[in-house]
């Protein structure tokens, strides 16, 4: 078995992790092999299986193996990283080589430990990171000029991706920093730091040595930036920029509003463009997140004065792009969700298709990612920490936090040569990977949607296993092949051999690790090296010994199976016969052995048997031994047998899981529908509406022109009848004084006496003369005719005015009596 390091697609590793703080001691279920030489690294493992179990007992080999007090930095110099980032970087002026790095492992074993740390730790990207940033150094684009280059970075992006730069990114995502707290999406893990005799700390000429603790930030007061606004200095510098950006800003930016607006506000809409570093064609603002903003970050271990040779005639960027595979699914992570259609409280994530696209014919890229580019390590840290906020994780039975998706960062590093015409860019890819664990539902103790995910994962794991079992494969076979193939000849043979096809995880990890072989159908597409990919394989020494051992008879390069001899019963009874009988078994030859029961003690002891018991006894245990191995090959197919049911259950699972998938599409598109034809008709509701009532309004107002026209009439009439009115009362007055003048004096007189009134010199008249009283029947008369037809008057009903009429009259009775 030999681990050397080979053509392989993925380098393998193997972590240990150590046993939790105050862990109760238990057996351990796999030993690290020494190794013969001193100096030279542990590669082989040998998995005990528990003593109640009649297991093989297996040995894995590895490129290497590192052991519970390995440090981050241990596996961050050992799994060989500082060379990949060196290969992005692509020093030599040439296209450079995309990485990746991965960690597989049960749930619970120290995946995402390695990959992204602690609290207290930084994990493999933020050390990769610090050493990229650190490396590329003074070559690096100044953070004033990333709005100018984001349309020439979008041009050449084959990803149809959406670009920011990062101040205006983080601005849209994190709140207030007055408001920083500590970043709270990582475990607490106690540090272990060692020595390490093979780290060559290097500083370069033109890279001045370290000032600053790695990882707080330089141009903020150390652990206090509470008070500064991270983003301030550079906006300020943009500011000044203003002018420059507006000039430089390409027509293209202004495309959409170029017919209203006129060139002074087109000028300040670029230029406004410019100073948040958005592009104004192709990328929508990110939505607000209002995260809160982390003050410090893990500052251990220390990178300070490691870096790695980049392209001196280039300057660089660097383009981070997040996403996560959850249940076969693509979802950015630096793309919060939005609201659906349905319900408005409702984020649903659209998931990204995985595509060859116009600039990338020979490649599939995962298309229309945000993706922010940075200049600065504070700036990257701050972007990996807002996606990772984005990331599914939850609590299960085996890890507090437990990563429910496969976790993508993407660094792709984009250079251009500097000269007086600035190149292309061009670039390549360091990818880190934090793999889901499997796990076993009844341990996970999982339910609901969490199985499922679950049942997702273990099913992707199980496709990923296929295909690094068979890399191992190809990888063993060709090295004992008579047939000598170049090591170009075996990975194009890969793609067809490797079925990594299968699902989204697979199809991610390993469609770039081969030679683009269609780039011949494809004269235009760049030629591209193949992939570097380090796989790091996670595993507790004192956990599952069944989920561990799956994991690494998928992962390891090689293995090696010993199948213990079980001494069968004949060998038993045969071993406590006495010397002098053995001899060799066979089961058609009957031994003049005595038997001797298991335990029974010395042979003297006992009275031997006839000759035909003997007989009898070994064919006895000739068939037990017989059955006992009939039972190890059952109890192994029994073993496949509950392989295959967990995978066909994952599988229920995931199909169970793509109907509820399909089910809510289906849902939130009837919904959508729904709403479309509701608003539809709505407004054409809305409108009959108002047709209805403008016609009704027309109508009344009709009605109310011709009762102020009839109002107006009564009025008059109205006020006439009471002139008239007001003269009768008068009238009826004067007639009354009459009256009563009359009545004294003929109380008084007799009547031979009496003179007429008219003649009488004490009776002064103020009525109308003789034709007075004729005047009267006449205004009566009138009275009469115009009390025949009852009128409704502005301030009194019919009613009213024919009460009214009728007092006149009983006035008038009285008046003539
Ligand atoms: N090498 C290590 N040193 C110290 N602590 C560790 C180490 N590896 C893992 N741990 C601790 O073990 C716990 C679980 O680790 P982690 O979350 O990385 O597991 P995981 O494999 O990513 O699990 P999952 O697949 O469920 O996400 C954490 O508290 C972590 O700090």
């Amino acid at each position: 078995m030999d681990s050397s390091k080979s053509h392989n697609l993925f380098e393998v590793y193997l972590r240990l992790r150590p046993p939790p703080p105050g862990a109760a001691a238990s057996e351990r279920i796999l030993s690290v092999e020494r190794p013969d030489e001193r100096g030279s690294r542990a590669s082989y493992i040998t998995l005990n299986p528990p003593t109640d179990r009649r297991r093989a007992i297996e040995k894995f080999a590895f490129t290497q193996v590192f052991e519970e007090d390995a440090t981050q930095l241990d596996v961050f110099h050992c799994a060989d990283i500082l060379p990949l980032v060196e290969g992005v970087l692509a020093p030599h002026g040439n296209e450079g080589t995309d990485a990746v790095v991965a960690t597989l492992g049960v749930t619970g074993s120290g995946k995402t430990h390695t990959i992204l740390g602690s609290r207290s730790q930084r994990g493999l990207t933020q050390l990769a990171l610090d050493v990229l940033f650190r490396s590329i150094g003074p070559n690096m684009l100044d953070a004033m000029d990333l709005p100018l280059v984001l349309e020439s970075l979008q041009s050449c992006d084959s990803s149809e991706a959406l670009l920011a730069s990062a101040p205006y990114y983080l601005e849209s995502v994190f709140a207030d920093p007055t408001q920083a707290s500590r970043a709270a999406s990582r475990a607490t893990t106690p540090m272990i730091v060692r020595a390490l005799s093979y780290v060559k700390l290097t500083t370069t000429p033109e890279m001045p040595p370290a000032q600053h603790i790695p990882c707080t930030f330089p141009d903020s007061p150390l652990h206090s930036p509470k008070s500064v606004r991270l983003v301030s200095a550079t906006h300020a510098a943009l500011r000044l920029k203003k002018h420059a950006c507006n000039n430089a800003t390409p027509k293209r930016a202004s495309h959409k509003s170029f017919m209203s607006l006129t060139a002074v506000t087109r000028g300040k809409k670029n230029a406004k463009q410019c100073l948040k570093g958005e592009h104004s064609v192709m990328s929508p603002p990110p939505p607000r997140r209002h995260l809160q903003r982390p003050s410090t970050f893990p500052q251990m271990p220390d990178v300070a004065g490691i870096n790695v040779s980049c392209d001196p005639s280039a300057e660089y960027v660097v383009v981070i792009s997040m996403y996560e595979v959850h249940n076969d699914r693509i979802y950015d992570l630096l793309n919060p969700p939005s609201k659906t259609a349905a319900s408005k409280d409702h984020h649903r994530r659209r998931p990204l298709l995985f595509k060859s696209t116009e600039l990338s014919p020979d490649r599939k890229v995962v298309a229309g990612l945000r993706k922010v580019v940075c200049s600065s390590f504070k700036d990257a840290i701050l972007v990996l920490e807002a996606g990772l906020q984005e990331r599914r994780v939850a609590g299960t039975g085996s890890n507090s936090v437990s990563s429910r998706s496969h976790g993508f960062f993407c660094f792709e590093v984009k250079k251009r040569t500097r000269s007086r015409r600035v190149g292309p860019w061009t670039g390549s890819k360091l990818t880190i990977v934090d793999l889901a664990g499997s796990e076993r539902a009844r341990d996970a103790k999982t339910q609901g949607a969490t199985l499922v995910e679950a049942g997702k994962i273990n099913e992707s794991l199980m496709y990923l296993g296929q295909c690094l079992q068979t890399q191992s494969e190809v990888g063993n076979s060709s090295k004992v092949s008579t047939v000598a193939l170049s090591a170009e000849a075996q990975l194009t043979a890969q793609p067809n051999i490797v079925p990594y096809r299968q699902c989204k995880l697979t199809e991610l990890l390993f469609s770039n690790s081969f030679p683009s072989s269609s780039s011949t159908n494809h004269p235009h597409a760049a030629h591209r090296n193949p992939q570097k990919g380090v796989m790091i394989v996670t595993a507790d020494p004192l956990g599952d010994f069944n989920a561990t051992s799956q994991i690494l008879r998928y992962s390891a390069l090689a293995r090696e199976v010993t199948v213990p001899r079980i001494p069968s019963i004949t060998a038993t009874i045969l071993a406590n016969a006495p010397q002098s009988n053995t001899r060799p078994v066979s089961p058609v030859q009957h031994h003049p052995r005595p038997f001797l029961p298991p335990g029974s003690g010395s042979y003297r002891n006992h009275t031997p048997l006839s000759s035909d018991g003997r007989a009898t006894m070994e064919i006895a245990a000739l068939e037990i031994a017989r059955l006992s191995d009939e039972m190890d090959q059952l109890r192994v197919e029994v073993e496949h047998q509950t392989e295959a049911r967990m995978e066909a259950e994952a599988h229920l699972l995931s199909m169970e899981d793509r109907m509820l998938d399909l089910e809510a599409a289906i849902r939130d598109e009837c919904a959508t529908e729904f709403e479309n034809r509701l608003a539809m008709e709505l407004s054409r509701f809305k409108a009959s509406m108002a047709v209805e009532q403008e016609r009704s309004e027309e109508h009344w107002d009709r009605k109310v022109d011709v009762l102020e026209r009839g109002l107006d009439a009564a009025d008059n009439i109205h006020n006439k009848e009471n002139v008239l009115v007001e003269d009768l009362e008068e009238e009826v007055e004067r007639l009354r004084r009459e009256n009563g003048v009359l009545k004294r004096e003929l109380a008084g007189r007799s009547p031979s006496k009496r003179k007429p009134l008219e003649e009488r010199d004490d009776f002064v008249s103020t009525s109308p003369k003789p034709e007075g009283v004729a005047n009267l029947g006449r205004r009566l008369e009138r009275m009469r005719v115009s009390n025949d037809s009852p009128r409704t008057t502005s301030n009194g009903s019919p009613k009213k005015v024919r009460k009214l009429a009728a007092k006149r009259w009983e006035d008038v009775d009285d008046l003539m009596q």
